[in-house]
């Protein structure tokens, strides 16, 4: 998959953003949803799949390993499963693109089939690290050969019979937790999973929702999740919620932009994922909650949010977790708040599809903002409101985070804002240019 040409784009300042708008549908979920449902014995449904590049990357390997995999003319997707142990052998390389996702939680899988397969993928996704997970599943039998520094392309060479293991992340990440238990599900006996800090927990609630024998415990050590193996997973009715790391860009938006009030619709408020709405609150930001649900066993909500002026915090560590893929989106509104926000604890920022706290400080450098790099995260001394400078380019570096956040920075911005690639949003949110100007066209056109 060639990546396409650079999209460049020129943001202006923005009037206030008004109206009603849903986000798609969740990647962690969507993916989980496509893997779980191909190594379910019959066929499962999927409504609200996120129809991303990341997420379609993840249907494509599941289809060149045997799953049957249809969308219907109502956007609802059909995967036929090969059951646990069924995975073919993939005729060509599997080709992940950008997405992280994709290629930890596929290792996962493959470590304990007795199959064979090749991972690549962009340059962005080939400069990340993999020994992360190349670890436990060498543990457990799988026989790894990766590219120096183990990173992309690689080939896993499954293990069957794995060796079931009892694992503490040395990393808080749901992407290794999840390749563990992945792995585990076709592998004889229990496989343990202790994370001392608690991740996103979709795999969980996931595996127990299509049958799985899974069982979680807080423990002196931390989380402690235990799954049997050689489960038989029972297809299942999914309903994907829509993404909350989607849904931040267009509340950060609404809260820096004066006159904003908008609502988003159906956002999942997984407490494992929503960090960002609360550190936004401890800023200021009026976000309210209504018609709080549960869809697809996630907790959903609609979320009203109103212009706020926001002040600076000490951005809580303990909140990392839960808003790891937020923290570039609340350096905008950092950069809007009145005084000097900091945030620590964030290392893993500057392993994702950009190091993060760089592309972010050359980001804001470019608009005008002031900010003092760590190694951990970032300080950045807002304007009080004020409108940023502007009137300089910026790198996304192939991250999607970086051009959609500073996408948001340019609303508030004198001078005009380039993006040099814009093209990167559709792995996680094809529609968000789309989204931002039916905001902005709902206020035009109550003006009119
Ligand atoms: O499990 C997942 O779906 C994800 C986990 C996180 O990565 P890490 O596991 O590397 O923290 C996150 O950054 C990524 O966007 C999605
Ligand atoms: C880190 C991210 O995704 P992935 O690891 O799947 O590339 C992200 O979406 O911000």
């Amino acid at each position: 998959m060639p990546h396409p040409a650079p999209t460049p784009r020129t943001i202006h300042r923005s009037g206030p953003l008004t109206g009603r708008v849903s986000v798609p549908g969740d990647k962690s979920i969507s993916h989980r949803a496509l893997m779980l449902s191909a190594l379910a014995v019959g066929t499962s449904r999927i409504e609200g799949l996120l129809e991303g590049e990341d997420v379609l990357a993840t249907a494509a390997a599941m289809r060149q390993m045997g799953a049957e995999i249809t969308r219907d003319e109502d956007g609802v997707w059909h995967v036929h499963g090969v059951g646990v142990g069924g995975l073919m052998q993939p005729a060509q390389a599997l080709e992940m693109g950008n997405s992280g996702t994709s290629t930890r939680l596929l290792m996962g899988l493959i470590a304990s089939h007795a199959i064979t397969a090749t991972l690549t993928g962009d340059a962005s996704l080939s400069a990340r690290p993999m020994a992360r997970v190349i670890e436990p599943l060498s543990q457990m039998g799988a026989d790894i050969t990766a590219s120096p520094g183990g990173r992309l392309p690689l080939m896993v060479r499954g293990m069957n019979p794995a060796v079931p293991i009892s694992y503490t992340l040395p990393v808080a990440s749901a992407q290794v937790k999840s390749a563990i238990l992945l792995a585990g599900l076709n592998t004889p006996g229990i496989t343990r999973v202790i994370e001392p800090v608690a991740t996103r927990d979709h795999s969980e609630r996931m595996l127990a929702g299509f049958g799985a024998d899974l069982t979680v415990e807080q423990t002196a050590e931390g989380r402690v999740i235990s799954l049997v193996g050689e489960a038989e997973l029972k297809p299942q009715h999914i309903v994907v919620p829509g993404d909350p790391s989607s849904a931040a860009f267009l509340v950060v938006a609404a809260t820096i932009v004066p006159g904003s009030d908008i609502l988003v619709t159906n956002v999942g408020l997984n407490p494992t994922r929503a960090g960002i709405f609360t550190a936004l609150r401890l800023m200021g930001a009026d976000i309210t909650e209504q018609d709080a649900r549960t869809v697809g066993g996630e907790p959903v909500a609609d979320l009203r949010v109103r212009h706020a002026p926001l002040h600076a915090i000490e951005v809580p560590p303990e909140l990392a977790p839960s808003m790891i893929d937020e923290y570039p989106v609340l350096f905008v509104a950092a950069a809007c708040a009145t005084g000097r926000t900091v945030a620590r604890g964030a290392h893993e920022l500057r392993v994702k599809e950009s190091d993060r706290i760089a592309a972010m400080v050359a980001a804001l450098g470019a608009i005008g903002v002031a900010t003092e790099e760590f190694d951990d995260g970032l300080a950045i001394t807002g304007s009080g409101g004020a409108p940023l400078p502007g009137g300089g380019t910026i790198a996304s570096l192939l991250d999607h985070r970086i051009a959609m956040s500073l996408a948001v920075a340019a609303m508030v911005c004198a001078g005009p804002v380039t993006i040099d690639d814009v093209a990167p949003v559709a792995t996680s949110y094809p529609i968000f240019f789309a989204t931002l100007d039916t905001l902005k066209e709902t206020t035009e056109l109550a003006a009119s």
